[in-house]
């Protein structure tokens, strides 16, 4: 089996990979887009992409992929706790106080927000493809005093120093991985047990028709199925027009989420099933 991954190697996507699966064959890719691509093509069979951030929120990026471009299935997800480092090249270890500027994924840069204004105030911050593309860069650049914001094994990988552990601003940072696949049933092949399970629905609203979304939440309401999410995200078709990303945690059954499928069907809303999976903890 092989899966892919934002890549390079010791990204966090590629270490949630490690710990679902062990010994499958992982493909980097450079960007989500890509890596989602490359499930939806079939030139790998599954895809892990970051979702959700427990500090900067929804992946954006990933969300409106998976609605708009492909035709995939989410088969599993997992969370796993992130942990951001401050790290250079060795040869600025002496000198990383007066870092010209500071290297990371968008999401990891939002993470740390706190501690470099706090701590680097008025260092310029750029956003790279992934955090370990940021080790990476500062790496193979010993002659620029740079930094990167990435976890331990990439400072491992690309033999940087970590000059400040732990500078996410909240502890309870944790980020949710998808795992995609073309295949709705796809298995995954984890030894671990996984912790629930959940169904993810997309939901369009009829145009213009008061109180709908209350009508929507009142048929998961009623019968009694738990949502642990839900978000809008634009239809990209003019102001105003959202799809709604509801999961429910659950796995899809016979009766209740048909059920509730189908009252929505009636209130004229269109429903798409993202997939129904088990979830796990990293
Ligand atoms: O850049 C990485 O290391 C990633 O795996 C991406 C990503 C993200 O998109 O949120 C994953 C987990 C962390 O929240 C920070 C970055």
């Amino acid at each position: 089996m092989k899966i892919g991954y934002l890549g390079p190697v010791a990204t966090f996507t590629d270490l949630a990979v490690r710990h679902l699966f062990k010994g499958v064959e992982s493909v980097p890719y450079v960007t989500i887009p890509e890596c989602i691509d490359s499930a939806a093509d079939g030139y790998v069979d599954l895809a892990l992409v970051p979702i959700e951030n427990a500090l900067e929120g929804s992946v954006n990026i990933t969300l409106d992929y998976l609605i708009h471009e492909v035709p995939l299935f989410i088969v599993g997800e997992a969370t796993a706790p992130i942990q951001q480092h401050l790290m250079v090249h060795p040869e600025n270890l002496e000198n990383w106080q007066n870092t010209e500027l500071i290297l990371s994924h968008s999401h990891a840069l939002a993470q740390c927000h706190k501690f470099l204004h706090r701590e680097l105030k008025g260092v310029r911050s750029e956003r790279m493809t992934s955090t370990a593309a940021a080790a990476q860069y500062v790496r193979e650049h010993p002659e620029q005093n740079i930094a990167a914001i990435a976890n331990g094994l990439a400072a491992l990988e690309y033999e940087l120093t970590i000059v400040r552990e732990n500078i996410h601003d909240y502890d309870h940072n944790h980020t949710r991985f998808i795992v995609v696949s073309r295949n709705e049933k796809a298995p995954l092949e984890t030894e671990l047990k996984e912790n629930g399970f959940k169904t993810t629905l997309v939901v369009t609203l009829p145009s213009d028709r008061t109180g709908a979304l209350h009508q929507v939440l009142s048929a998961f309401s009623w019968r009694n199925l738990n949502l642990s999410k839900i978000e809008s995200r634009p239809t990209k078709t003019g102001l105003g027009n959202y799809f709604f990303i509801i999961d429910i945690e659950m796995a899809m059954d016979e009766v209740l989420i048909p059920g509730a499928i189908a009252e929505l069907e009636a209130l004229g809303c269109s429903v798409k099933v993202l997939g129904s999976y088990p979830s796990y903890k990293l």
